[in-house]
């Protein structure tokens, strides 16, 4: 049987919900009688759709082992009571062996749990059924001893096929009622082996049901602490690309930072050199910001902040890279870019400003905040490396603003070019 985990990496995902759930059990469990062998609904189910597969290649191992063995003691009919050999053949080989096969072929396609469990638990109350009816019928005197062999029907039942818990006590019972119904029937056989055959059969129904509570409390401790172990994990990796996405935000715009964007520079830029790409980085700044802060408060000022970003993120496209890289400072990274697509682009984020139509009022002439936008092209090939595509993209806003702000820029070479 592959351990359990490796059953688990196959299952359908766990929600955080199922770990809760399973956490919440394996404490229950602990704490109550122990005889409960039962989680509670939905984990149940989770259980079963887990476990199933398994379980029914083991039963069909198992049912095969067991089959051959009990189909093997025609020998010792052979030997030892010759004159029910024909009964035993048709026992063995013309029931028993055909239902065993089918019950075996119906566990292999799957059926439900209780089904399941309960037609392998059948296959112990046919064996017994046969093993009765030829004791019944032998009339060899060494056939007393077949009585005792009963008990091995017990075994192979509860603890080779590890019935659950509720099946090994429900098929034992009714295979205690149907052995005594036989034993103690009218015929030739001693009354006193008989009794002490059945006290046998007894302890042994008992003592093997109690093996498979154990066994079926064991598998499921373990698969709560499993399951366990995956939440523990599902949730520490989940908390991890939650802390790297947060380190990689600017908590009041909810656009990259400036950690992110440094790192996405280079990557960006080497993608560009390696196919063949045009890059443009945009630097973008607010007009007269101090302004607005001081007429309009720091905490106005932070919700300006907040619309701008919310107007250049709807003017971007889902590939441009877009950050937050200092106090009202922005810039965007486009590739793969031409002149035309990063001018373009400028112009949307200039407008986009200005359309959301944020009040300004700071000083005389700026009724509404606007934004200067510098920018510069390059490659292919790549003239400018990163520092310096974005130096030049910083001397073309410092141009912008120089210009009378509110305006896009883009350095060509040495030549500052007004869009
Ligand atoms: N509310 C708020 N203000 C900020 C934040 N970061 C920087 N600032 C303010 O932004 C202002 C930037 O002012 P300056 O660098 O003088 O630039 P400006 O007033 O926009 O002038 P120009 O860029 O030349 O148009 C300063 O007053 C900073 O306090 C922030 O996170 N929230």
């Amino acid at each position: 049987m592959p351990p359990l985990h490796h059953r688990f990496t196959t299952a359908p995902e766990l929600g955080p919900s199922d770990g809760g759930a399973a956490m919440a059990a394996l404490l229950a469990m602990g704490k109550q009688e122990r005889w409960h062998l039962r989680f509670p609904p939905s984990l149940e189910a989770r259980f079963e759709a887990n476990t199933a597969a398994q379980r029914s290649r083991d039963l069909q191992a198992a049912g095969l082992l067991a089959l051959g063995i009990f189909d093997s003691l025609l020998l010792n009919d052979w030997i030892s009571r010759p004159e029910v050999l024909l009964l035993a053949c048709w026992w063995r080989l013309g029931v028993a062996t055909p239902y065993a096969l089918l019950v075996l072929a119906l566990v292999r396609r799957g059926l439900p749990r209780v089904w399941r469990e309960g037609a392998i638990g059948s296959l112990l109350i046919l064996a017994l059924v046969a093993g009765c009816k030829l004791f019944q019928q032998t009339t060899s005197p060494d056939g007393i001893y077949d009585i005792f062999l009963f008990s091995l029907i017990f075994l192979a039942g509860n603890v080779v096929f590890q019935l659950r818990f509720a099946c090994a006590l429900g098929s034992s019972m009714i295979g205690l009622l149907v052995a005594a119904f036989y034993l103690f029937g009218p015929d030739t056989q001693p009354h006193h082996a008989k009794t002490y055959a059945m006290g046998l059969m007894v302890a042994t129904a008992l003592f093997t049901a109690l093996a498979c509570y154990r066994l079926e409390r064991a598998e499921r401790r373990n698969y709560l602490h499993v399951l366990r172990e995956i939440t523990r994990s599902d949730m520490a990796l989940q908390a991890a690309s939650r802390y790297a996405a947060l380190a990689d935000t600017d908590a009041l715009t909810d656009l990259a930072n400036r950690r992110a964007f440094d790192q996405e520079l280079p990557r960006r830029w080497a993608h560009a050199a390696n196919n063949g790409l045009g890059m443009a980085a945009l630097l973008i700044d607010i007009d007269h910001f101090k302004q607005f802060n001081d007429l309009h408060g720091h905490a106005a000022g932070d919700d300006c902040l907040r619309r701008v970003a919310c107007a250049m993120r709807i003017a971007v496209r889902d590939n441009d890279h877009l950050a937050r890289i200092g106090g009202e400072e922005f810039a965007v990274l486009l590739q793969p870019a031409t002149v035309s697509s990063a001018t373009r682009l400028a112009q949307r984020l200039r407008a986009a400003v200005v359309t959301a139509g944020i009040t300004h009022n700071g000083l005389a002439g700026q009724p509404l905040v606007t934004i200067s936008v510098g920018f510069v092209v390059t490659g292919p090939p790549m003239l400018l490396a990163p520092d310096a595509l974005m130096d030049a993209a910083d001397r073309a806003l410092y141009e912008a603003k120089r210009q009378g702000r509110n305006r896009c820029v883009r350095l060509d070479g040495q030549t500052f070019l007004p869009v």
